[in-house]
């Protein structure tokens, strides 16, 4: 009963979304107008989907999601725009699911879906998303980001059906991963479409494009325009649709975001962060800085500080376990500053942050917009501080008014400013590692101006370094090698500013290594996202072996030891003249290693050390035999000398010795027949005075001795 009751319900449930998928079919057919949508539940969607909306509390509809979810839905191309927070992640996420529901798509049917961002962070964040909707549907999604683990990402690719990735990432995979089969893709989509398609990412993402189906769909969506004629070129679409207008500054900016800036010297940026921070210690901020170490440094100096709130800090260099740590931590506080690079600038949603602040001035109005964009997202309020040098102000401002951006000027009130110099200094006077890094930030941000492309806004040779350097903290000016070599070449500050024009900033632990080419093109760097190529070669260090193959090319003979005698006459050493014949010839030859040859001139070489060796032994012997030899024949010489004596002595007078030696004589036989053999060094007379038991003869010849002395 409860088997056929289980059939029954698998054998309805089929049947019920075979059903559902003809019903939705139909209303595709005559879809509703965007104004006749008020809630998801008037679009024509899967009741899966509108369950998992509704349990994540997404009810009404966004305009960019009314216009663009019903044109995907058709199986149209879509380039949406709109500004910041205004829910673009759903606009696309709601499409891919449902073309894999109408189109029964199951895990064994391979990748069906493909959702590429520019960052880790919100690939991650699209992935969370994508589960909270999709968690009543069967289908598997996986996220392919760098810095996580190729092996495990490299088995279970091939069975997901929506995979959200990086381009480098996903590029590596494709380049290296069998499994992985592109044909079966059917819908792409970019996020943050015009950093996908910039110059960063162009050929990664024109290495990608080339692999998938021509007659895929394909959503672009961003907050900012993409140059539109070529990208469509480029990514095949068909007809697009365009979703966003792009003109008024409303469409870019949210509606309730509050703008100022404010003008400073740039020694004083520290002074008016801390400030503000001691200001606002119960708020949720993000403050932006345009390099790692700056981040990195700054964070540590403000936490040794104390400043009363959280502190946390997001770049590129961490690692991503730690990276998306962070992430979740800081979007679960409430009171809480996060230091952070543009990493963090491009879709990342963290819930009701109150204040952006950009303590470097953004590289262009594009810039501006996404960082000020992580707050006041999706209607709510939020404020933004833009800290600008004097020598950046008009050029900036102007930037900003050419894309409708109005901005509001404030002045903050000296009152409220802290310096923290002092206990900065005290700081890095106990710390050598903290010093390195405010050194580290100093030269960064050097670089970082010094490589900006606007040059009416952004010029080095403006900045108040000394003053700058003692701000962080650092009593010496730190130098900055690459400024002085370069005015050293060029001559004149102007020539310098001009040169810098085609390169940007990033960051680098050596001064040599300074001029990299804006965003890397990722297909050329296995799984990051966020690596620069560099342009200059760096001086390689030179093997052993590549000193080895430069010889060889070149054909520069080693050079031989050679030794002379005290008549300058070569000294031929004859054991090492034996040498076979098939070396000499192999080595005579040009070319590479033959490793046949090889083995054999090995083997046959094998032969001769045995025989030198050999040799070496047997004159080892000769000359121990002949050391022998000679040492025998002094002691005979000795023994007989001995015995001539012992005749002319009259000895009669003596007791007889056989008498008194009788009770040793058989001991004394027993001795010598053991010392007889003993071809030991020492002379016999020499070894008896240091036994207690003497030989008959050594004991007469002692005898002898003192009855001579006594005489
Ligand atoms: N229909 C909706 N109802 C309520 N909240 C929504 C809706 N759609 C999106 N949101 C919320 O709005 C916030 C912003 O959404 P999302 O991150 O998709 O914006 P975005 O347009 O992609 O922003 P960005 O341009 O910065 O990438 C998110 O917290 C999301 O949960």
């Amino acid at each position: 009963m409860k088997i056929k009751a289980k059939k029954h319900d698998g054998t309805t449930s089929v049947a019920r979304t075979d059903r559902e998928i003809q019903e939705l079919k139909q209303k595709y057919e005559s879809m509703p107008l965007e104004n006749e949508i008020k809630k998801f539940v008037d679009m024509p969607l899967s009741q899966k989907t509108l369950k998992g909306l509704l349990d994540s509390k997404y009810v009404v509809p966004t305009e960019i999601q009314r216009k663009s979810i019903l044109t995907a839905l058709k199986g149209k191309d879509v380039m949406g725009t709109a500004i910041t927070g205004s829910g673009k992640t759903l606009a696309f996420l709601i499409p891919v699911i449902e073309h894999l529901y109408l189109n029964k798509w199951s895990r064994t049917d391979g990748v069906c879906a493909i959702v590429i961002s520019p960052t880790r962070e919100l690939a991650y964040q699209i992935f969370e998303t994508l589960k909270r909707i999709g968690r009543y549907h069967d289908f598997s999604a996986g996220l392919i980001i760098g810095g996580k683990n190729l092996k495990f990402e490299r088995s279970r690719m091939d069975q997901c059906n929506i995979l959200i990735c990086t381009p480098g990432r996903l590029l590596q995979h494709m380049d290296e991963n069998p499994l992985f089969n592109a044909t079966t893709i059917e819908m792409l989509v970019l996020d943050e479409a015009d950093r996908c398609l910039d110059m960063g990412f162009e050929e990664s993402i024109n290495a990608i494009v080339e692999h998938f189906p021509t007659d895929r769909q394909t959503l672009l969506f961003s907050a900012t325009q993409t140059n539109s004629v070529k990208d469509i070129a480029r990514l095949n679409l068909l007809d697009p649709i365009f979703i966003g207008e792009k003109s008024k500054s409303e469409d870019i900016i949210p509606e309730l975001l509050q703008q100022n800036y404010v003008v400073m010297e740039l020694e004083d940026k520290i002074t008016m962060l801390w400030s503000f921070i001691k200001n606002h210690l119960k708020q949720k901020i993000i403050v932006f800085f345009s390099s790692c170490k700056q981040v990195k440094y700054i964070f540590e100096i403000f936490c040794k500080l104390r400043p009363g709130t959280s502190l946390l800090a997001l770049y590129g260099t961490l690692h991503q376990d730690r990276r998306i740590a962070i992430y979740n931590d800081f979007t679960r506080k409430s009171n809480v500053v996060l230091f952070a690079t543009d990493i963090a600038s491009r879709g990342l949603d963290f819930p009701t942050v109150n204040w952006v602040v950009q303590m470097d001035c953004p590289e262009d109005a594009v810039q501006y917009i996404h960082r000020a964009g992580r707050t006041a997202r999706n209607k709510a309020r939020g404020e933004s501080l833009l800290v600008l040098t004097p020598s950046e102000e008009q050029g900036m401002i102007k930037e900003l008014e050419d894309k409708n951006i109005h901005i509001k000027k404030i002045h903050i009130d000296p009152k409220k400013l802290f310096s923290p110099r002092l206990k900065i200094e005290a700081a890095l006077a106990q710390n050598t590692e903290l010093k390195a890094s405010a050194q580290r930030a100093f030269v960064s941000y050097i670089k970082s101006i010094f490589l900006m492309k606007n040059k009416k806004v952004f010029n080095v040779f403006k900045l108040n370094l000394e003053n700058y350097a003692k701000s962080l903290g650092l009593i010496v000016t730190p130098r900055v090698r690459f400024l002085e070599r370069l005015l050293k070449k060029k001559g004149s500050e102007a020539e310098i500013v001009n040169e810098s024009n085609d390169f940007v900033h990033e960051d680098s632990d050596n001064d040599d290594d300074f001029l990299k080419v804006k965003r890397v093109d990722h297909d050329l760097c296995n799984n990051l996202d966020d690596v620069t190529l560099e342009l200059p070669k760096k001086n390689k260090i030179l093997t052993k072996a590549a000193a080895a193959k430069k010889a060889i090319r070149k054909k520069i003979a080693p050079n031989e030891k050679m030794n002379f005698d005290d008549d300058g006459n070569v000294i031929i050493d004859n054991i090492k003249q034996l040498r076979s014949e098939l070396p000499e010839e192999y080595e005579n030859k040009d070319g590479g290693i033959n490793i046949e040859i090889a083995k054999k001139v090995i083997s046959q070489e094998d032969k001769y050390d045995k025989e030198r060796f050999r040799q070496l032994v047997k004159q080892r012997h000769k000359l121990q035999k002949e050391k022998l030899k000679k040492h025998t024949d002094e002691n005979l010489q000795s023994n007989s000398a001995e015995s001539e004596s012992e005749d002319d002595v009259d000895l009669s007078w003596l007791p007889d010795p056989d008498k008194i030696y009788d009770s040793n004589r058989k001991a004394d036989e027993t001795e010598m027949s053991l010392s007889g053999d003993d071809d030991s060094e020492e002379p016999s007379s020499k070894k008896a005075k240091f036994t207690s038991k003497l030989t008959l003869s050594d004991a007469e010849s002692i005898a002898a001795q003192l009855l001579a002395n006594t005489v």
